[in-house]
């Protein structure tokens, strides 16, 4: 049974409702409070959410955010008059600022070693906090710190934190959403999934880490406070590296990257433990077994259920890919034939638009828009790319062919910033590009797409063409989750340009559908929209064609003309030589590093060197054969 978007918001509302209950319903006090310690908890790991769930940095070290915060809000209220009002965001910019520190340096570590580093975190914490003891009170923690009292709620301090501790948690979570959303939520989860093909296509990677862990800090340094605020006691066994690996685990029982899961992740680890208790040694295996449990059962965690509550506020019609969405899709997914039969269609469709606008088609102006100047690229000890030099004309569809391993993937990686040239230098318009990092490269008007398929498999399709769109790169978090009229207006082009992309590709009914659930030729599109969404004055492709079939090659030749006829630059690397001197102006050979040989597709396919190269050696014995022939 399908339950509509707008049913699911009532059901959401109600719950929510249902959750400001229990004051009312003379719940006691020790439930209340384990209550709000869920809340803050929930509030912590949605830092771990954002970092790890949802950038792909594993961080071990909130327990550490989350101490600074409680440790600077308190140390404030205690030594000076400010009230807690003031003292907790300045709690939190200092902690959002040293978290943003260390994000830097942690841009130049990777994975488990992040994961490693930022363990280490917590132990620095807890030996500052215990051996500065005249400031932090050691061992013996801050106390009487003024919490907050809110005698309208009635009753004790859990009472009284319930509802205001609830209602901040709906907030932050509100909030998180709307970050997902934005254009840096799309680049956080670009990032995750693919960072190269994310850097590539104009992300810049370090500076959305840098933001993921300083957002991740203070959204610590808040629960922290939030702490302080509620228990009036603080201690550096507060602050552990096991409740740095508790938050983890509330992540991925709630479904890594899933927001809403978080919530329901924090509810079961800090819950679940205190209604167990009753079977007391034994309370904690059993809490160990139940986690496990849900995970072999729901590997996504808890964040099928709440993924699915909160589809209409998460991209795309269906939110996260439930397992009924799922075989939705499969059932409309189009049959093999239908979709060479598609294919078909765009690309008469193509030509005769391509047709018609020939006579209004840009001219190639002949002059050059990349330079690569005598390029050189080793590995260790392999040289792929040896003194290389050639011109790319603006206007010009020009081919890179050359027999495996001949370097040609290296120069396309060299063009688009991936590779760092050994020696000599690219220009794009007399600008050297080569000393650039490739979010740059394609700032300055370098687009690519690569040998292997990279669509961003999280994202929807319109979500990875939007990725791309340079208008939203630069929206701020702040703004972009305040939703203000410029922001507003930058996402707009951003998605109405994407739209017409994935128009050109014939692939807008796609548009909602998760990457992961399309076929290879569909992602191959998805690519396509995404390299040109930018209007680049270059598109750099790395064998476009492989893995296609006979229609949705038709279609893309097809499509390449036309983005020429439109007066963009195109470099080409294909094996397939009809497809090669059918779409290019020229063409430019390698083998094993060097050019040997540029020019027409005639020429070139006349050229013996080439020929030699392709067939390895075959037309030299030829000669030779026929030599001893004559003579003898
Ligand atoms: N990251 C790397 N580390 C080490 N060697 C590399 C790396 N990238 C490429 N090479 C080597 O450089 C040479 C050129 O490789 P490249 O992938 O550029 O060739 P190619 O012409 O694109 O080949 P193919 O047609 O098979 O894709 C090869 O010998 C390859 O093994």
């Amino acid at each position: 049974m399908k339950i509509s978007m707008r049913n699911r918001k009532i059901i959401l509302a109600a719950i929510l409702v249902a959750f400001l209950l229990p004051p009312f319903l003379g719940v006691n006090g020790y439930a209340l409070q384990v209550l709000d310690m869920a809340f803050i908890y929930a509030i912590a790991a949605l830092g771990v959410t954002i970092a790890t769930g949802i950038t792909g940095m594993v961080v071990l070290g909130q327990a550490a955010f989350m101490g600074l915060g409680a440790y600077t809000s308190g140390l404030i209220m205690t030594g000076t008059s400010l009230p807690w009002w003031l003292a907790l965001p300045i709690a939190i910019v200092v902690t959002g600022l040293i978290g943003a520190g260390l994000g830097l340096i942690s841009t130049r570590i990777k994975e488990h070693y992040l994961a490693i580093t930022t363990l280490g975190l917590n132990e620095i914490f807890r030996l500052i906090v215990l051996n500065e003891s005249w400031l932090t009170g050691g061992p013996f923690g801050l106390r009487d710190i003024p919490t907050l009292q809110i005698p309208v709620m009635g009753g004790g301090l859990a009472q009284q934190h319930y509802i205001p501790l609830f209602v901040l948690t709906v907030l932050v979570y509100a909030l998180a959403l709307r970050i997902y959303k934005t254009s840096f939520g799309r680049q956080m989860r670009a990032i995750r999934d693919d960072d190269l093909a994310a850097e590539s296509m104009g992300v810049n990677s370090r500076a959305v880490r840098v933001m993921a862990f300083a957002l991740c800090s203070i959204f610590g340094a808040l629960a922290g406070g939030v702490f302080v605020l509620t228990f009036g006691f603080i201690s550096p066994n507060n602050f552990l590296v096991f409740e740095s690996i508790k938050m983890l685990l509330m992540v991925v029982v709630g479904g890594l990257g899933s927001i809403g899961g978080t919530f329901l992740g924090a509810l079961v680890v800090v819950g679940l433990p205190e209604v167990l208790r009753e079977f007391q040694t034994y309370y904690l295996a059993i809490f160990g077994i139940t986690v496990v449990i849900i995970l072999l059962t729901v590997p996504r965690g808890l964040g099928i259920i709440a993924d699915w509550l909160l589809a209409p506020w998460l991209p795309g019609e269906e939110g996260n890919a439930l397992a009924q969405a799922k075989a939705e899709d499969m059932s409309n997914a189009a049959t093999i034939e239908e979709e060479d039969e598609r294919a078909t269609a765009v690309a008469v469709r193509l030509r005769s638009e391509r047709e018609q606008a020939v006579v209004n088609a840009p001219k190639a102006t002949g002059d050059v828009l990349l330079k690569v100047e005598n390029v050189s690229k080793s590995f260790g000890g392999i040289r792929a790319l040896k003194d290389v030099r050639f011109d790319i004309r603006r206007g010009e569809i020009l081919g890179l062919i050359g027999p495996n391993g001949s370097g040609k993937s290296t120069m396309i990686n060299a063009c688009s910033g991936i590779v760092r040239v050994t020696a000599g230098k690219i220009l794009l318009d007399g600008k050297v590009i080569s000393h650039l990092p490739a979010w740059d490269v394609h700032a300055a008007g370098v687009s690519r797409i690569f040998q292997n398929v990279r669509v961003w498999n999280s994202m929807t399709v319109l979500e990875n063409v939007m990725v791309c769109h340079a208008a939203t790169r630069d929206t701020h978090v702040i703004t972009g989750a305040i939703g203000t009229a410029k922001a507003r207006a930058d996402e707009d082009m951003a998605r109405e340009d994407a739209l017409k992309a994935l128009d050109l590709m014939g692939i807008r009914h796609l548009a909602n559908r998760r990457a992961s659930d399309l076929s290879f030729g569909q992602s191959r599109l998805v690519e396509l929209a995404r390299s040109i969404v930018n209007k680049p004055k270059l598109l750099l492709l790395d064998e476009p064609g492989a893995g296609l079939r006979g229609g949705l090659i038709m279609e893309l030749a097809e499509i390449l003309k036309q983005l020429r006829n439109q007066g963009m630059t195109i470099l080409v690397v294909e094996h397939r030589v009809k497809l090669v001197v059918s779409m290019c102006d020229r063409i430019v050979v390698l083998n094993l590093g060097d050019k040997i040989a540029e020019g027409s597709a005639q020429s070139v396919a006349r050229d013996p060197v080439v020929v030699d190269a392709y067939l390895g050696g075959k037309v030299e014995r030829k000669r030779r054969l026929k030599a001893i022939e004559t003579t003898t």
